[in-house]
């Protein structure tokens, strides 16, 4: 690595310069598209023009983002599938000029989106072009044909530095790029920022994983879990636009504050169009108004209600006793009961759904008629079949031998009739279990019933059951490791065609339910096959925090390694004991503390601790936001309930009484885990304060 001189670095602006110049060319060829003599009608026209918009508005050169951070000056020129993404006529050459055949040593500036100059060439090359890749993935051991790695330094918008790496020059020494170690240091304020200068190989190969197979990522606190599913979602979106856009992505987070905490990082990549949402919001069918007790929850997140609902959803479908007899002119056809009960026998083992066997049925009736007629000789045709099965007999008979289910309503009965639900449930689940998820009152109608969030998982099962949720192309699912069974099948139908990207730790599932084992769970999923990586290197958590943290490991998941830290510093680790009377007035004087530091302040302590907390910064004049809301240089302090951590980051942490963090939650086990989430929010620095006894897992030394 060198730190570069003057004269390299000016060239360098200058090819900045000229590529803002080529972007701000490449909008107002944009802006003065005129699409009036092209589209001859007004649908069309609006979405051409809202396409164009659309592009008009990725185009913007946003002065504070990079337009390249990175240099790969390859030693030849590269083979044709892997140029792809430098489309539009011959890459810059290293030595000034192209040439025929393979070409020498070609530059390539990497950087967030592609720029091309008036003649086409390229300016600025994605970083998901597959002549990108090297960027991420060459080393000493395999160089990738790069002669030469450049990441360029940027202060406030400005190209101000430069680190070269001769990847194939023996005589070169590895170091760690001082650059990535500054990014990686840098002080945490606003909402999350994509990493695209910076993915690490290990990230590098998750990101451009194919998007036929479903890739489980296990990956200890800071390890870039999130990151790395924002960024495959972007380079899917790169590499299968039209596919995705046809079939659609999903991000789905475990609440509102952490989905409105990385809500930006895909607009930042040029990705405007994703949809993000929580499981809750995907089965929002009814309006959620009661909570379960821990047990109930976990019983109906339990794998064993499919089948319960499986048999619900099944259970009006009577054998018919008596024949249906359809009159057609002067004829009557009449179609036994035996050969009825051979329909309804033939549809129940058939695998669709419980509405598709529904429409089939009286065509299935109709064809029987329509066979009777053409063995008497007559000639009927399809119109015949259609009529006969919209006849008043033939719909009257498959209405009641395959009644038409209404999902809500038959998981409201299940909830509320205990004959309906042990009639349902039997061998499955014991009278006491379901004792414990009956509701005290039965449900009176679908918008008044007290229905909980995993009832509403359970109507989004059973609404399936009766017709296919249709299936997106790609669906991220983050902090995966709080789902039930139930839930995960949930997220499953929604990628049932596509792939999915699983990411989650063991060590934090903060759920009565949360998952026990990766294959379980994509079992669930519907992904049994999908590949399990693990990512161990943490960019958040600084090692001697990370350190204390791991002390918790044994007691929440034995067999998980402790992560390490990429980050130089050590990390500030301060654990305080004082008196009970003294235990707020301390926390506020960290905060204070804290506040004097650089960058963002994240307060955390156990639910009920948060009234009291906020009353007492109000009363101290320390103003402060709750989770998800953006940090600023103004306002830098959050008030963090220990419920909402996950996912979260903050420079310095304050965390208010962790025995009330543990306290807070239905077992030891649980409450470990959310303590250990607590503790592993900090960037730079973490003070402990506490009056009660820590938790004898902290205390034991590491
Ligand atoms: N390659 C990288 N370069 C720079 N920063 C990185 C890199 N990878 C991750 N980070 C940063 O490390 C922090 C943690 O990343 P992220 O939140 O994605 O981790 P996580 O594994 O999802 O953590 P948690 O399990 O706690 O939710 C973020 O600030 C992220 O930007």
């Amino acid at each position: 690595m060198s730190i570069g001189t003057p004269e390299p670095l000016d060239r360098e602006r200058a090819h900045l310069t000229a590529s803002r110049t080529a972007l701000r060319a490449m909008r107002a060829d944009a802006e003065s598209l005129d699409i009036r003599d092209v589209t001859a009608n007004w649908v069309n026209a609006q979405v051409l023009q809202q396409q164009i918009e659309q592009r008009i508005e990725a185009l913007a050169d946003l002065a504070h983002t990079p337009l390249f951070f990175g240099r790969l000056d390859y030693l030849h020129a590269p083979g044709a599938d892997q140029a792809a993404g430098a489309s539009g006529g011959a890459a810059r050459s290293a030595s000034g000029g192209g040439g025929g055949g393979r070409r020498e040593g070609e530059r390539f500036y990497i950087g967030r989106r592609h720029v091309h100059d008036a003649d086409g060439d390229p300016m600025v090359i994605d970083w998901r072009a597959p002549v990108s890749q090297p960027f991420y993935r060459a080393s000493r051991k395999d160089p990738m044909d790069i002669g030469l790695r450049r990441r360029f330094g940027y202060t406030g918008g400005q190209l101000t530095a430069y680190e070269d790496e001769h990847l194939t020059d023996p005589a070169e020494a590895d170091t760690t790029s001082k650059l990535l170690q500054s990014e990686i240091e840098r002080p945490r304020v606003g909402p999350m920022r994509d990493i695209v200068a910076t993915i690490q190989p290990e990230q590098d190969e998750i990101v451009r994983a194919g998007i036929g197979g479903t890739v489980c990522v296990q990956g200890a606190p800071g390890t870039g879990k999130t990151a790395v599913g924002l960024h495959r979602v972007a380079y899917l979106l790169y590499a299968h636009r039209e596919r995705l856009a046809r079939t659609g992505t999903l991000v789905v987070g475990p609440n509102r504050s952490f989905l409105h905490y990385i809500e930006q990082v895909l607009p930042a990549l040029g990705e405007l169009h994703v949809k993000q949402a929580t499981v809750d919001d995907l089965v929002a069918h009814v309006e959620v108004r009661a909570t379960d007790t821990a047990r109930a929850a976990c019983l109906k997140g339990d794998i064993r209600m499919a089948e319960v609902l499986r048999r619900a959803v099944r259970s009006g479908i009577t054998t018919p006793t008596e024949p249906v007899v359809v009159v057609r002119g002067s004829r009557r056809w009449r179609i036994p009961a035996y050969e009825l009960e051979d329909i309804i026998t033939e549809l129940k083992e058939r695998d669709i759904r419980y509405g598709a066997a529904a429409d089939a049925l009286p065509q299935r009736v109709a064809h029987a008629v329509l066979t009777r007629m053409e063995a008497a000789g007559e000639a009927p045709d399809d119109r015949v079949q259609d009529a006969v099965a919209r006849s008043q007999p033939v719909k009257a008979a498959a209405k009641a031998m395959w009644p038409p289910v209404d999902p809500a309503k038959i998981v409201l009965r299940l909830l509320s009739e205990p004959e309906f639900l042990a009639r349902c449930a039997d061998g499955l689940l014991s009278a006491d279990e379901q004792k414990e998820i009956l509701w005290a009152k039965p449900g009176r109608g679908v918008k008044s019933a007290p229905w909980s969030a995993a009832d509403a998982v359970l109507i989004d099962e059973a609404m399936d059951l009766v017709r296919r949720t249709p299936s997106l192309g790609h669906v991220v699912l983050d902090e995966a490791q709080d789902l039930s069974p139930m839930q995960y099948r949930a997220v499953g139908r929604r990628c049932t065609t596509g792939s999915a990207t699983v990411l989650g730790d063991i060590a934090q599932g903060t759920t009565p339910w949360a998952t026990a084992s990766w294959q379980e769970a994509l079992a669930h999923l519907g992904k049994p096959e999908a590949a399990v990586e693990e990512l161990t290197r943490g960019f958040r958590v600084p090692r001697e925090v990370i350190a204390y943290a791991s002390r918790l490991l044994p007691a929440i998941a034995p067999d998980l390694a402790p992560a390490t830290s990429v980050r130089e510093s050590p990390g500030d680790l301060r654990v305080r004991a004082v008196a009970p009377e003294e235990l707020t007035a301390a926390v506020i004087a960290a905060c204070r503390e804290s506040l004097e530091r650089e960058g963002s302040i994240g307060l955390i302590a156990a639910d009920a601790r948060i009234p009291a907390l906020a009353g007492a910064l109000t009363e101290a004049g320390l103003p402060c936001l709750s989770p998800g809301e953006e940090t600023s240089e103004q306002a830098r302090l959050t008030l963090v309930p220990a419920s909402l951590a996950k996912g979260l980051e903050y420079d310095y942490v304050v965390l208010d009484e962790p025995s009330a963090v543990v306290d807070g939650e239905p077992d030891v086990r649980t409450g470990l885990r959310r303590l250990y989430v607590a503790l592993t929010r900090a960037v730079s620095g973490l003070i402990v304060v506490h009056a009660a006894a820590l938790p004898g897992e902290l205390t034991l030394s590491a």
